[in-house]
């Protein structure tokens, strides 16, 4: 089955064409047939998604040589409290994830033009939303809930919900086939380090707590994103100088924070190169940058009564040894040993970075979000039956 995996933001959108074979005849998300970005929706040559939708289209007729897709699977950052699995999308689930939009204005809103252009594209083919959110609803209320009154969670919806689920989920399943341990009885600690950076505590193989909050915002220090900090520093800010509007503060902690704010810049690799090179601020970078992991991996470690394992992902967790190494020595308080030569082995494979002896193993482990949500969406749409849901 061809699937088109669509991750639509508000101002791009990537794809790619995935062939995947169906479970018990494989159940892989199988080779990838082309991919590619378009950037700059909304500006002068590109309109809107609709019209990012007829380039991409066009682009398949020439990507797939004739070929024609049978599905396409969206990424869905936000799925709230309703969603705790993939879905098949009809009309009614569009306008829930619009409805969601107040809890993730920065993303919601775009999904929903990429639905509505897909669908008006290709009027019969079956869509599928896999919700970020979706892994993280095993959560028990202590981990969830936010001390604030009630009021604010029954009429705004105020509370943690959690994001990266499906690389968090997909990481779960490689690390315990990895150990050889059922996934059932998998406890440990999976840090998903890329642009966005989040770690999830996982009990018994699913998620029990996660440092991303109500918006993805929460948690580690991130390319250009904060993570966590007083809430009063956001209201004191707006008292000092009105003109730090909701929104201006949204952008200032969203994209001008993080490694951005300390180093200068947002990219792991620079900030590496830098800190190398002896430039202080770098350096104070990574250390704010891994402690902050640090921190929660000892906290989750806790939470889930010993973990077995920490597993590193995503772009930064995939291939900046020189980073990992930097929590490690933190963790070592723990018992956690890195063996060096491991570390720096590069490859696209599962692989153990911990010495023996080691208190937890330390796993490296290449997530592939697009991969799981193509999966995700051959199989439902399988059990469907092929058809779109009216
Ligand atoms: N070889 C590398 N060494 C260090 N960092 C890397 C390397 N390759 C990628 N990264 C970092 O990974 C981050 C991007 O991660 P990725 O998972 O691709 O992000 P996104 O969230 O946009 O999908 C960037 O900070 C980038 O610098
Ligand atoms: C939810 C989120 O943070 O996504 P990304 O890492 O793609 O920014
Ligand atoms: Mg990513």
């Amino acid at each position: 089955m061809l699937v088109l995996v669509v991750n639509c933001g508000s101002s791009s959108l990537k794809y790619q064409v995935r062939e995947v074979v169906p479970a018990p005849a494989g159940g892989t998300g199988g080779e990838v047939l082309t991919s590619g970005l378009i950037e700059n929706i909304g500006g002068p040559a590109i309109r809107d998604h609709t019209q990012a939708l007829e380039l991409l289209a066009g682009r398949l007729g020439d990507e797939l040589g004739g070929r024609t897709i049978d599905a396409a699977g969206h990424r869905v950052v936000h799925g709230g409290e309703r969603f705790s699995a993939p879905v098949l999308v009809d009309n009614e689930i569009i306008r829930a994830i619009d409805r969601l939009a107040p809890l993730a204005p920065l993303h919601n809103p775009a999904h929903v033009l990429g639905l509505r252009a897909v669908q008006k594209k290709w009027p019969s083919l079956p869509q599928v939303c896999v919700f970020d959110t979706a892994f993280h609803r095993t959560m028990p209320e202590h981990a969830w809930r936010y001390a604030i009154p009630e009021d604010m969670y029954v009429r705004y919806g105020m509370r943690r919900y959690g994001f990266h689920g499906t690389s968090h989920d997909y990481v779960t399943g490689r690390a315990a086939q990895f150990l050889g341990v059922p996934r059932e009885q998998f406890d440990g600690v999976v840090a998903h380090l890329g642009n966005g950076a989040s770690v999830t505590a996982i009990k018994g193989g699913r998620s029990y707590d996660t440092s991303m909050g109500y918006t993805p915002l929460a948690g580690l220090v991130m390319g250009t994103r904060s993570g966590d900090l007083d809430p009063s520093v956001v209201t004191a800010i707006m008292r000092r100088d009105p003109s730090m509007t909701p929104e201006k503060l949204d952008a200032m902690l969203n994209k001008e924070s993080g490694l951005k704010a300390i180093a200068g810049d947002h990219d792991m690799r620079t900030v590496q190169e830098a800190a190398d090179g002896g430039d202080e601020r770098a350096e104070l970078a990574l250390e704010m940058t891994a402690y902050r992991l640090a921190k929660y991996v000892g906290g989750y470690h806790v939470a889930v009564g010993g973990a077995r394992a920490l597993a590193f992902t995503a772009g930064i967790g995939e291939n900046a040894a020189p980073f990992r190494r930097r929590v490690c020595d933190r963790l070592g308080a723990l018992g956690v040993r890195v063996d060096d030569d491991a570390n720096a082995v590069r490859s696209q494979e599962v692989r153990r970075i911990s010495a023996p002896g080691s208190a937890l193993e330390v796993l490296v482990v290449p997530t592939d979000e697009e991969r799981a949500i193509a999966e995700a969406t051959a199989a439902l749409v399988e059990r469907h039956g092929g058809r779109p849901a009216r």
